[in-house]
């Protein structure tokens, strides 16, 4: 083993997906058949150097390792699945010769083929990031498959550069990895970890015999809480480094990192395993006690990689704070090397780039070109003396006092409002009484709406018509007027096929958002928006998180300020005599997918977006909207990692759903959306939003979580989703029906509504239109079956799988 020191600055991942986002581009090409697997790669590799090069411009050293070589194609999940050579049994077919996955084999599992649903793609800790999820059984080879990783080494090399490779270590692999469908009961992926580390061992002496002096394993898994008993636990990671680290003929030394929380006891069991080097997130509030820090000054003791900057927000520094906490640990006795709380992949590259941002607003940022200057003068002050960097200390300390005192950081008004609330006005009639008032209401001209009603979740396909008008009002080639006929028209479109298709529900297909929370997010005062900063969501998707830094109210005069949602919802009622379902994006769900601000607790701002939506909640109720959907997909994703803060958290965002949606009549119906299928830890807070209906995505698992709401007592209306959206396949009405039977199993019929698992966006309307005839047909073959007196028992008792 080589004895390099560590670093004394570094990042523990960068963006991947491009400052013009090449890689979303060159991906989306290649899948299109646009462009050649060259092209492809090339463009990989341009973008590799591009980054090693702007890096060094920013003060990263180029030959000590401190450059992270961590740039997966689609997901870094998949690549270290690729790397150990673990091919889903229901891929084995694609294998080569050699046991390994090529680069096209590997986008079949994370985007499926014809007869073959991808990998599951589920949330990677509490981030708008989704990973793809490994499916292991007893039997999954596990073959080390080092080929493009070294070449990445190679590669760098050549061009001057002498990087640290990265995978995702042995432990949080298995615990992110979930049994395969053909696994026996009771198999836990953590069973195959003997197996696994020799495989790691194996990857990382060829890393070395590449060149890398160190290799990360990044083992975010060990900061939430698990279903493995803590002993366990400590076990594994145990096993694991220890065998890594065993005194062996080429290895390269260890960082582990480990991002977005504290390892709490495994801070011992990791420091005491022989890594040489390991990470904490600082931000997160994983900063060693005294008897830890002692840890790091055994003999022998790894490096403590101090994760000072953030890198989940985009909040500039406190500089001599940080730096004052830094010194401190190196008072202690410890060799500290600076870096990002977690890989800057959160974030987008620069706020230089955002010409357009007031240049107040853009002082108090910093994107992740900004964050590795932040490392880089920490760690320079670190070895110099505050002295040396009294310039950088000062200008942030500036920025940040500009922010607290700021105009629109605190709006009196608003405060007023929020600190005024009483618990009288967040509550409704109990749902019984709400429920017989909405029965007797004529939502159509017709009468009351049929049993197994029928809706979609709101959006419908964003056409390239659609992209492209947004695209031609922003650039100035379409004015106002021409922009505002064309959504009119687009929306009467959607109202027309939803008539045709015979939909009870209907919705205006939501044409005028360029996203659900970006665009309530230029609608409200508080916010700001960005032009480049895109963020990888997952694959080659990328999101525009705004950026929530002060007080939050609709834009317009006073603390009400004005309606945005119903010239649109309204306009859309006004073609039909179905009743529309007006469509709001929640408080915790505008919160999660923003960069929001970090100088007053969470539950205080989500109070005052919500707030701003009871509003609009008031106005869309008074404007004749009788059925309004607010959506709360990112409800699970902001939950807590550690089961003693999550009592905290679900008590604060149930409170601002209900703040958002409590100012209305009994009469009027309150749905929501939420499109995750982990139910069991959040089901009783999905109780506790006191929605008349609630849509949830159930067709991949087809309806297994309404095990978790039947378990629970759930007793309100449910829609749990018949069509899995995700991708263009379109289900059998025989399918759907199957759906609706095993549903019927679960809920009583008065209580199941008909739709999909997520709004309709990313579909084409060719799938659309198909899958919605046969959505409708198959609810009117459940209706008959339930209205038959003599027919076969559709409506199974409650608790009987159908
Ligand atoms: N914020 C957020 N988070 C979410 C979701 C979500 O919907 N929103 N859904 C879940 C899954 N995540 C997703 C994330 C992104 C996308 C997605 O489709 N993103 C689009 C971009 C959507 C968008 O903001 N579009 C804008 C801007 C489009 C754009 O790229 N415009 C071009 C020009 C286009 C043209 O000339 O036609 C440009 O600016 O360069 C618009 O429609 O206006 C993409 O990456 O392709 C889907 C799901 C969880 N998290
Ligand atoms: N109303 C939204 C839509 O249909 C809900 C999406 S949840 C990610 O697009
Ligand atoms: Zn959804």
């Amino acid at each position: 083993m080589t004895t390099v020191p560590f670093p004394a600055a570094t990042i523990t991942g960068y963006p991947r997906i491009g400052r013009r986002r090449e890689l979303k581009k060159a991906l989306e090409a290649y899948w299109a058949g646009r462009s050649s697997r060259q092209e492809l790669e090339t463009a990989a590799a341009d973008l590799q150097l591009a980054t090693y090069r702007r890096l060094v411009e920013l003060g990263l050293g180029a030959q000590d390792s401190s450059l992270p070589a961590a740039f997966p194609l689609y997901d870094q999940v998949l690549d270290t699945t690729t790397a150990l050579g673990a091919v889903p049994s229901r891929f084995a077919d694609l294998a080569g010769a050699d046991g390994g996955l090529d680069l096209d084999a590997s986008f079949v599992l994370a985007r499926g083929d014809a007869g073959r649903p991808p990998l599951e793609l589920t949330k990677w800790f509490d981030t708008n990031y989704h990973y793809l999820v490994p499916e292991i059984g007893p039997a999954t080879p596990f073959r080390a498959r080092p080929e493009r990783l070294v070449a990445d080494v190679r590669r760098a090399a050549e061009d001057g550069f002498a990087v640290r490779p990265v995978l995702v270590g042995p432990v949080s692999w298995l615990l992110l990895a979930k049994a395969d469908d053909d696994a026996p009961a009771g198999f836990d992926p953590l069973q195959r970890l003997a197996e696994l580390v020799p495989v790691y061992a194996e990857l990382l002496r060829e890393l070395a015999a590449a060149g890398a002096q160190w290799v990360q394993l990044e083992e975010p898994a060990l900061v939430a809480d698990q279903d493995v008993p803590g002993a366990a636990l400590a076990e594994a990671v145990w096993d694991a480094y220890t065998a890594l680290t065993a005194p062996a003929a080429g290895r390269p030394q260890l960082l582990v990192t480990t991002s977005y929380g504290s390892p709490g006891p495994l801070l011992h069991t990791l420091a005491g395993s022989g890594i040489e080097a390991l990470h904490l997130d600082l931000v997160k509030g994983a900063v060693p006690s005294a008897e830890e820090l002692a840890l790091f000054r055994d003999e022998d003791a790894p490096v403590l990689v101090a994760g000072a900057v953030d890198g989940h927000n985009v909040w500039r520094a406190d500089l001599a704070g940080r730096l004052a906490q830094l010194e401190e640990l190196a008072r202690a006795g410890v060799e500290v090397s600076v870096a990002s709380s977690t890989s800057l992949f959160h974030v987008p590259h620069d706020v230089e780039e955002e010409t357009q941002l007031d240049p107040v607003l853009r002082s108090w940022l910093s994107f992740a070109d900004q964050k590795v200057a932040e490392i880089v003068t920490l760690s320079r002050g670190l070895a110099q003396g505050p002295d040396a960097v009294a310039g950088e200390l000062e200008a942030a300390a500036e920025a940040r006092g500009t922010r607290a005192e700021a105009p629109g950081v605190r709006d009196a008004a608003v405060r007023e409002r929020a600190d005024s609330l009483t618990d009288a006005e967040i509550g409704r009639a109990p749902a019984e009484v709400r429920r017989r008032a909405q029965e007797g209401r004529s939502f159509t001209a017709s009468g009351p709406l049929p049993p197994l009603p029928t809706t979609t979740i709101g959006s419908f396909p964003q056409t390239p018509e659609v992209r492209s008008a947004r695209a031609r009002a922003r650039a100035g080639q379409l004015d106002q007027a021409g922009y505002d006929r064309f959504l009119r028209e687009e929306i009467e479109r959607v109202v027309r096929l939803q008539e045709e298709l015979g939909l009870d529900v209907l919705v205006h297909g939501e044409p005028e958002r360029n996203d659900m929370v970006q665009y309530f997010a230029e609608h409200l005062d508080g916010f700001a928006t960005t032009v480049h900063g895109w963020v990888q969501s997952y694959g080659s998707r990328c999101t525009r998180p705004s950026i929530l830094w002060g007080d939050v109210s609709r834009e317009g005069d006073g603390v009400r300020g004005e309606a945005f949602t119903v010239p649109w919802i309204g306009h859309a009622q006004s073609l039909t005599d179905r009743p529309v379902k007006g469509m709001l994006t929640g408080p915790v769900t505008i919160l999660a997918w923003s960069f929001v601000r970090d100088d007053q607790p969470l539950g205080r701002t989500a109070e005052q977006v919500a707030l701003a939506l009871r509003d609009e909640v008031a106005d869309l109720e008074a404007a004749g909207i009788g059925i309004i959907q607010v959506d709360e997909p990112a409800l699970r994703e902001l939950l807590p990692l550690r089961r003693e803060d999550q009592p905290a958290y679900l008590d604060w965002s149930v409170r601002a759903f209900r703040v958002a949606t409590s100012g209305v009549r009994d009469e009027t119906q309150i749905h929501t959306h939420l499109c995750y299928s982990e139910f069991g830890e959040v089901v009783s807070a999905i109780d506790g939003l006191d929605a008349d209906v609630t849509s949830i995505e159930a067709a991949r698992s087809r309806m297994e979580v309404l095990t978790d709401l039947e378990a629970a007592g759930f007793s309100r209306g449910i829609g749990p989703g018949v069509w899995d959206i995700h991708s263009p396949r379109v289900p059998s009405q025989e399918e759907i029906e199957q759906l609706v039977e095993r549903a019927l199993g679960h809920v009583p019929a008065d209580t199941l509504w008909i739709n999909p698992d997520c709004g309709l966006k990313t579909r084409g309307y060719a799938e659309t239109r198909a899958s919605l005839e046969h959505l409708v047909a198959a609810a009117r073959t459940a209706r008959e079956q339930l209205a038959a007196p003599a027919g076969p028992p559709l409506q199974v008792q409650h608790g009987v799988q159908a």
